[in-house]
């Protein structure tokens, strides 16, 4: 009997802080997910935070109505993601890192599956380069909390093929997200005006212009913004923010990217932001 494609698991590799909440919106809208870490410990993480998620996205209305979770399965054995619908890769932001899981997993699922990267800037040609099927890998920039933000930035490498964007616009609207499709360039849309703005942001506390209070509340107060750049500097995770900019200066050779000094001595002392307990804020209480 031919299997439904559309029964079967959303495979999402890396259950950091963008893997976790993107398997909590596709459990969320009722399909199932079956996620892959290297290690144990952040599984059992990730299954702690996605229950957690998917009240408050129901609190919030955030998801499909009126559909029971699909089914999780967490793994750390990349052979359990055969015979996946698509494949969402959340590791982090290393080329090298990506390429490898994005070649291991193309040789394991079926030849027609969509390999989705979540990468924050690495242009997805440059990750495609060395696949089988080049024209199956597209990036999905979702943003965080993904299972709140309704809106996704799609990016279509030069070598993307047709179907690839069809299977994963049909996925995403599966999710109730919307889709605004883009080209392929380091940074693409989001991160190439958001980061230079969160390093410059991270660079007035560094020259004692401002504490990363008054940043915030300058840019929340008169600008309109809705948490302040600092603050949304410690969601995303200052290691990644940090590689995310090294990726694009590298790329780029812009000074604007070049990570600054405050930010690499927070991530040098291990205050990550949010998922550390401390960053720019310090959220140990909350966390208690
Ligand atoms: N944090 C954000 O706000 C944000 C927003 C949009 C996009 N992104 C992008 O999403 C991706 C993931 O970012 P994150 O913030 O979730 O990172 P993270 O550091 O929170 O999580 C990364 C996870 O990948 C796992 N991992 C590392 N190597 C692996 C491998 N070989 N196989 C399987 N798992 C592996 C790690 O154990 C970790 O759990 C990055 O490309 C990042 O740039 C992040």
């Amino acid at each position: 009997m031919a299997t439904d494609h559309q029964q079967c698991p959303v495979a999402v590799i890396g259950a950091g802080v963008m893997g976790t909440a993107i398997a909590t919106t596709v459990l969320g809208s009722g399909l199932p997910v079956v996620l892959l870490d290297v290690g144990q410990a952040e599984l059992d993480r990730a299954e702690r935070t996605i229950e957690i998620q998917l009240r408050h996205a129901r609190m919030m209305d955030a998801l499909p109505s009126g559909r029971a979770p699909g089914r999780l399965v967490t793994t750390t054995s990349s052979s359990a993601l055969a015979g996946a619908r698509a494949v969402v890769e959340a590791v982090v932001e290393h080329e090298a890192t990506k390429v490898g899981v994005l070649t291991d997993v193309a040789g394991i699922v079926d030849a027609d599956t969509p390999l989705i990267s979540n990468t924050s800037g690495i242009p997805i040609d440059t990750l495609a380069d060395p696949l089988p099927r080049p024209q199956q890998l597209i990036g999905t920039h979702f943003m965080n909390p993904a299972y709140l933000i309704d809106l996704v930035e799609v990016i279509r490498g030069r070598r993307t093929d047709e179907a690839t964007v069809t299977a994963v616009t049909e996925l995403l609207a599966a999710l109730n997200r919307r889709a605004v499709v883009v080209r392929d360039s380091p940074g693409f849309v989001t991160s190439r005006l958001l980061h230079p703005m969160l390093n410059d942001a991270a660079r007035l506390v560094d020259e004692d212009v401002a504490t990363a209070e008054d940043v915030d509340r300058l840019m929340v107060g008169c600008l309109g913004h809705r948490t302040g750049p600092l603050r949304t500097a410690d969601l995303i995770g200052l290691d990644n923010l940090v590689d995310s900019l090294a990726a694009l200066y590298e790329r780029t050779g812009e000074q604007r990217y070049r990570p600054c000094e405050q930010l690499l001595a927070k991530v040098h002392d291990g205050h990550l932001g949010q998922k550390s307990g401390r960053g720019f804020y310090d959220y140990r209480e909350a966390l208690s």
